[in-house]
Parts: C-alpha cells; sequence; structure tokens
C-alpha cells in the first residue's frame, strides 16, 4: 500500500470528516481528524479552547498537531480543521491535498444550528461567509487535487479514489 497520506481540506461544513471516514471504510486506511485529535489532547471541545485561550493558540495546538502528522503519520486519510491551510504553509508535507469544493450557499443548507453551535467561527453567517471568501484562494493554492463536493458522498469519495490512483 502506498504510504502517502491523504489530506483533505476545505471550508468548515464542506464535508471533510464524513468524506474522510466513508473514504477509511472505502480504501482500507485508518481515518484521523485533526480537530478530534486536538480535541483528546487537551480534554476540550473546540469551541471551549476557543473560548477559554482564544482563535491564537488554537492555531498552534494545530500547527503542532500538522508537524506531528508529517513526521508520523502514514498511510492514512486525514481530515483537516477548515482554518488549517491559512497557517500551516505546506500541508503537502503531510500527504497528498485534496480540496473539497463547495458553494457558500451549500454549506448554508448542509450546517444546522447544532453543526454551527460547534463552530466559533461560524456564529456570525456574514462573517463566515467573509471568511470563505478569503480562504477559497488558499484552498485552490494548497491543493494538489480538487474535487467537487456538491454531490452525494458516496459519489465524493469515488471521484477521490478514481482522481488519487494510489490509493
Ligand atoms: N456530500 C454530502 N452531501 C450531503 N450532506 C453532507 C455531505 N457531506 C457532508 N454532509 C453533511 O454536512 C455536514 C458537515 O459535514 P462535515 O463532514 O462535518 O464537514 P467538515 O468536516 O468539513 O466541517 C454534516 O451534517 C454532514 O452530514
Ligand atoms: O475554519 C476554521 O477556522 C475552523 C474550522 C473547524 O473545523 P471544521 O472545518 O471541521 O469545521 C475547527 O478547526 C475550528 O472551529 C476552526
Amino acid at each position: 500500500m502506498c504510504s502517502e497520506n491523504i489530506v483533505l481540506i476545505g471550508f468548515m461544513g464542506s464535508g471533510k470528516s464524513s468524506v474522510g471516514r466513508l473514504l477509511s471504510k472505502k480504501s482500507g486506511r485508518y481515518f484521523l481528524d485533526a480537530d478530534t485529535l486536538i480535541e483528546s489532547a487537551q480534554g476540550k471541545a473546540i469551541s471551549s479552547i476557543f473560548e477559554k485561550y482564544g482563535e491564537e493558540y488554537f492555531r498552534e495546538l494545530e500547527k503542532e498537531s500538522a508537524r506531528w502528522m508529517a513526521e508520523c503519520v502514514k498511510g492514512s486519510i486525514i481530515s483537516t480543521g477548515g482554518g488549517m491551510p491559512l497557517v500551516v504553509e505546506r500541508l503537502h508535507d503531510i500527504g497528498k491535498v485534496v480540496y473539497l469544493k463547495l458553494p457558500f450557499e451549500k454549506i448554508l443548507e448542509r450546517i444546522s444550528p447544532e453543526e454551527r453551535a460547534k463552530r466559533p467561527l461560524f456564529q456570525d453567517i456574514e462573517k463566515a461567509k467573509n471568511l470563505f471568501n478569503l480562504r477559497e484562494k488558499i484552498y485552490e493554492e494548497q491543493a494538489q487535487i480538487t474535487v467537487n463536493a456538491n454531490h452525494p458522498l458516496e459519489t465524493v469519495v469515488d471521484e477521490i479514489l478514481l482522481k488519487c490512483d494510489d490509493i
């Protein structure tokens, strides 16, 4: 089996965790969610980390998790937080970078109030839309493969499997 990781990037709600789980099942690789790694290491939910220590502190934890993954994780599916491509310059050091591209309007349809409550940077929709506009270019720059995430989960996963012919 190829040892390169698959690194899923994209805005909050684009489907990174859902796609990662199904891709893991279909490819027989393990799945790591960077947000969950941070939450378990800190013993706190992301929203509590933001509330208690602030965003800058969270970004440092993200950078640290990225360094660890680049050094220690092989052959896995990794889902990143939506802001990781901004603070980790070379995500390619971790693995093949796959961008889940979805228009903001579709993201809004997918994100329920409960999903929004878990995401400190999605409390205000106008601010989230501005973040989305600022970040799209960065996702494009970091991506080696872009997939249209505006399809059923199975289709998105099959497109990744097709485009990453080494998994
Ligand atoms: N392809 C899809 N079609 C429809 N709903 C989806 C799809 N992918 C994810 N979702 C739903 O969208 C929401 C956000 O997905 P999630 O995987 O948590 O996104 P992310 O990890 O990028 O923040 C969840 O409710 C999930 O069930
Ligand atoms: O876009 C962001 O800056 C963030 C996205 C979140 O992850 P998801 O993309 O999985 O929602 C999480 O890392 C944190 O709330 C910050």
